[in-house]
C-alpha cells in the first residue's frame, strides 16, 4: 500500500503477487509483497533458494510483471506506461546486476559497458565511449577495457557488469546475488565497493542475497517468508558497534 505520509517512493510494490504454472503444479513465490524504495535507500532482501527473491527483483526492475498488485514509479502505476515510457524509465533510473553477469562474450569490456548508451540520443559516439571508460575506471578496470569477458576473472566480470549498470547514472541499483559466483574474498571486496558507491554517488541499493553477512550491510533488511516480506529487526547500520544479530 502507498505511504500516507512522507515523500513519494522512487519505486514501490503494493500487494504484488506472482504465480507460475508448470504442468499441474502452481508455484506462488510472491503472495502480497509491499516494499517502498526511496532515494539513497539501502535495502536487503534475504530468503532461501527458491523463495522468490529473483522473481521479486525482476518485478522491481520492471523486467517482469506481477499477476496482481501494483508497481509504482514516483507514485505512478507502471501498468499505465506504454513500452517506450517503461523502457525509458528502466534505462534512466534503474541499473540491474544479475547473478551470472550476463555479459556478451564477443565484445570487449568497454563495449559491454557502453551498450546501454547506444539508445541515448543525448550522447554522441565519443561521449558514450568516454562515459563507459569512466565507469570502467570507477570499478578499477580502466586498464582492462579491451579485454573480453572470458579474459577476465569472475570478480572482474562482475565489476564490468556493475559498470554497465552504472553507465546511465541510475537512481536505483538492483543487485541479484552479486557475489554468488565469486570467492569470499572477492565478494567482500565487491561489497565494500558497493557500500562506497552508495555513500559517494548516493545511488539507492536493493540487494538480494541468501547470505546474512551481506544482508546486514543494508540499512533496512527484509526476509521473504511464504511470499511476503518481513522486516529483519537489526542490520549492522542500526546496531551499536560490535553487536551483530539478524
Ligand atoms: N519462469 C518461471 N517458470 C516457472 N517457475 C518459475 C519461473 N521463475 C521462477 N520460478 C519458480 O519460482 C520460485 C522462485 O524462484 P526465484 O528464482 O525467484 O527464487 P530465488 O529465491 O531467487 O532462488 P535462488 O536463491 O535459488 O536464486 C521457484 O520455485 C522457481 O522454480
Amino acid at each position: 500500500m502507498s505511504r500516507a505520509r512522507g515523500p513519494v517512493a522512487a519505486l514501490e510494490l503494493c500487494q504484488v503477487a506472482k504465480r507460475f504454472r508448470v504442468g499441474d503444479q502452481l508455484i506462488e513465490p510472491l503472495r502480497g509483497v509491499d516494499l517502498a524504495i526511496h532515494d539513497r535507500d539501502y535495502v536487503s532482501i534475504i530468503g532461501p533458494s527458491g523463495s522468490g527473491k529473483s522473481t521479486l527483483l525482476h518485478i522491481l526492475g520492471c523486467l517482469d510483471q506481477p499477476d496482481s498488485g501494483q508497481v509504482l514509479i514516483g507514485g505512478d502505476d507502471v501498468s499505465r506506461l506504454d513500452d517506450a515510457a517503461l523502457s525509458a524509465f528502466r534505462s534512466r533510473t534503474l541499473g540491474f546486476v544479475f547473478q551470472k553477469f550476463h555479459l556478451l562474450d564477443r565484445m570487449s569490456a568497454l563495449r559491454n559497458v557502453e551498450l546501454p548508451l547506444d539508445y541515448n540520443p543525448a550522447l554522441d559516439r565519443a561521449a558514450r565511449r568516454e562515459r563507459a571508460l569512466a565507469c570502467l575506471a570507477q570499478v578499477g578496470l580502466a586498464d582492462r577495457a579491451e579485454h573480453r569477458p572470458l579474459q577476465l576473472s569472475g570478480g572482474q566480470q562482475q565489476r564490468v557488469a556493475i559498470a554497465r549498470a552504472l553507465v546511465n547514472e541510475p537512481r536505483i541499483l538492483l543487485l541479484d546475488e552479486p557475489t554468488g559466483n565469486l570467492d569470499p574474498a572477492t565478494g567482500a571486496e565487491l561489497m565494500e565497493f558497493i557500500d562506497q558507491l552508495r555513500r559517494e554517488a548516493g545511488v539507492a541499493v536493493v540487494l538480494v542475497t541468501h547470505d546474512m553477512e551481506m544482508a546486514r550491510r543494508a540499512e533496512r533488511g527484509f526476509r521473504l517468508v511464504e511470499g511476503r516480506l518481513e522486516p529483519v529487526a537489526e542490520t549492522v547500520h542500526a546496531l551499536p558497534a560490535g553487536r551483530l544479530a539478524l
